[in-house]
C-alpha cells in the first residue's frame, strides 16, 4: 500500500475519499527528523521526543512533538499561508472548531505580545507547525509562544511534515483530525474519534459571542494608522453583531469615527433598532453559516432598516438573508495573500482571508451585485444590494494579520451611512 519517496516520507497510495469514510487503513507518516540523533550518536532530550500524534480521518498518522497543553482534541484541520501574524490567527474566534496548520515552516520567533490579541481568548482547537523557533526576539515580546499556549490550555505540536499534510488537504479537501498526547489511546481510537465528529451543522458562534452588550471605544494606535487621511470628523452610531468579532474590525470602525455598541449574536433586531443606529455591522465568526438560522432571521429583520456591512460570516449570513445559499468549499481560504478583484473599479487587492464556506452567486436574486471576486478560484468575495444599503466582504478588510489594501472598505461603509443619513 505505501510508497517511500526519495526524501524518506511514507506516502499512502490508493486513497479514495467517500463522504463519511475512507477506504484506507492507518498509515504512519513522518517528516525526516530535524536532527539525526541516532546517526550522530547523540541522544534526544526527553522534551524532543515524539510524544504526540495527529491522526487524520483519512487514516494517516503524523507523529509530532508537543509544545503546548497536553490532552486530546478533535477538530477540522485547515492550513494558513500567512508568513506572519500567528498571534492574531490564534486569537481569531473564527477558528473555533479547527486546528490551524501554518505553512510557514518556522513559527514562534517573535513570541507573543500584549497588542496583537484579536479577542480575549483563543478559541481554536490547536496549532500545528513544522519548526518551533528556538529563540524569541521582538521588542514587544512578553512571553514565548509555548508558554502562551500552555497558559491558555491550548495544544501545539511541531516537527510534522506540514508540506505533505497541506498537499493532502489541497487534494482531498478539509479533513477532520485528532491531536493527542495521551499514549494510552490507540491509533484506532483516535481515528474513530476523528471520523465520528463533524463541524458542519454545529452552531459555533454562540460559544464565542459576547454575553451582553458593551461599548467599544479603542481606536487604532495613531502610530500604526496608515490610512488616516480623508476622514471628515463626523460620528456614526454603529451596532456591531458579535458572531466572534475580531478587535481590529472594532478599532478600524472606531478610527473611522464610529461609536460602537457590540451586541451578542442573539440580540433581538427590535432592540437594535430601538438604539436608532446609523449602521449595523455583522461580524466574522466560526463554523457553518447554515447552522445558525436564528442569526439569518435577525439579519433579515434588519435589512432595509439601516445600512448594513457584513464581514466574512456576516457576509455569508447576508447572502442567505437576501435569498442566496452558502456551500462548503474544498479547503477554504486561509492566509494573507489572496488576490481579490473589485469588479466596480477593476482594482486588485491582496487580502487577508479565513473562511471555509462561500456564497453561491448563482443562488442570489436579481439586484444583488457580486462586487468582488477571489482571483484564485473565481469565488464570490463581496456583495452589494444598493436597494437596501447592503455591502459585504467575504474576506478581512481589517487585516490583522495581513495586507491593508482593503481598508478603504470601512470608508465605503461610512459613505453608505452618510448617504443614508442625508437622504432621510
Ligand atoms: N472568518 C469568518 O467569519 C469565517 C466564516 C465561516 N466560519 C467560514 O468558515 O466560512
Amino acid at each position: 500500500m505505501a510508497a517511500t519517496t526519495t526524501l524518506g516520507f511514507v506516502l499512502p497510495t490508493g486513497l479514495s475519499r467517500r463522504r463519511g469514510g475512507f477506504r484506507v487503513s492507518l498509515i504512519r507518516c513522518s517528516a525526516s527528523p530535524l536532527t539525526n540523533s541516532t546517526a550522530s550518536g547523540l541522544v534526544e532530550k526527553p522534551w524532543d521526543s515524539y510524544n504526540a500524534r495527529l491522526v487524520l480521518e483519512d487514516g494517516s498518522i503524523w507523529p509530532a512533538k508537543s509544545f503546548g497543553a497536553p490532552g486530546t482534541r478533535v477538530a477540522e484541520l485547515v492550513f494558513n499561508t500567512s508568513l506572519t501574524g500567528y498571534q492574531e490567527i490564534l486569537t481569531d474566534p473564527s477558528y473555533a472548531g479547527q486546528f490551524v496548520l501554518m505553512t510557514n515552516p518556522q513559527i514562534g520567533n517573535t513570541g507573543v505580545n500584549l497588542d496583537d490579541e484579536e479577542s480575549e481568548q483563543c478559541f481554536l482547537a490547536g496549532l500545528v507547525i513544522r519548526s518551533l523557533s528556538i529563540s524569541t526576539s521582538n521588542w514587544r515580546c512578553t512571553k514565548t509562544l509555548a508558554d502562551y499556549l500552555t497558559e491558555r490550555n491550548l495544544m501545539g505540536v511541531y516537527d510534522l511534515d506540514t508540506r505533505a499534510i497541506t498537499r493532502r488537504l489541497r487534494e482531498e479537501g478539509s479533513l477532520n483530525g485528532v491531536l493527542s498526547t495521551e499514549q494510552t489511546k490507540t491509533d484506532e481510537e483516535l481515528l474513530q474519534m476523528s471520523r465520528s465528529w463533524d463541524i458542519v451543522g454545529i452552531d459555533l458562534i454562540s460559544d464565542v459571542s459576547c454575553k451582553s452588550p458593551y461599548e467599544w471605544v479603542d481606536k487604532t494606535d495613531p502610530e500604526w494608522d496608515f490610512n488616516s487621511n480623508s476622514r471628515d470628523g463626523e460620528t456614526y452610531r454603529v451596532i456591531a453583531y458579535d458572531f466572534g468579532i475580531k478587535h481590529n474590525i472594532l478599532r478600524r470602525l472606531s478610527s473611522y469615527g464610529c461609536q460602537i455598541t457590540v451586541v451578542p449574536s442573539t440580540f433581538p433586531a427590535s432592540e437594535a433598532l430601538k438604539m436608532n443606529p446609523d449602521g449595523i455591522l455583522f461580524s466574522n465568526g466560526p463554523g457553518d453559516p447554515s447552522a445558525v438560522p436564528y442569526a439569518v432571521e435577525t439579519v433579515k429583520e434588519l435589512l432595509g432598516k439601516a445600512p448594513v456591512y457584513g464581514i466574512c460570516m456576516g457576509h455569508q449570513l447576508l447572502g442567505q438573508a437576501l435569498g442566496g445559499k452558502t456551500f462548503k468549499m474544498k479547503f477554504g481560504h486561509h492566509g494573507g495573500n489572496h488576490p481579490v478583484r473589485n469588479n466596480r473599479t477593476g482594482q486588485v487587492e491582496i487580502s487577508a482571508q479565513n473562511h471555509n464556506y462561500a456564497v453561491d452567486p448563482a443562488s442570489l436574486p436579481g439586484g444583488v451585485e457580486v462586487t468582488h471576486v477571489n482571483l484564485n478560484d473565481g469565488s464570490c468575495a463581496g456583495l452589494s444590494y444598493p436597494a437596501m444599503n447592503v455591502m459585504s466582504l467575504q474576506y478581512h478588510p481589517e487585516a490583522s494579520p495581513g495586507p491593508h489594501d482593503s481598508d478603504n472598505a470601512f470608508k465605503g461603509f461610512i459613505e453608505l451611512m452618510k448617504r443614508s443619513k442625508q437622504s432621510s
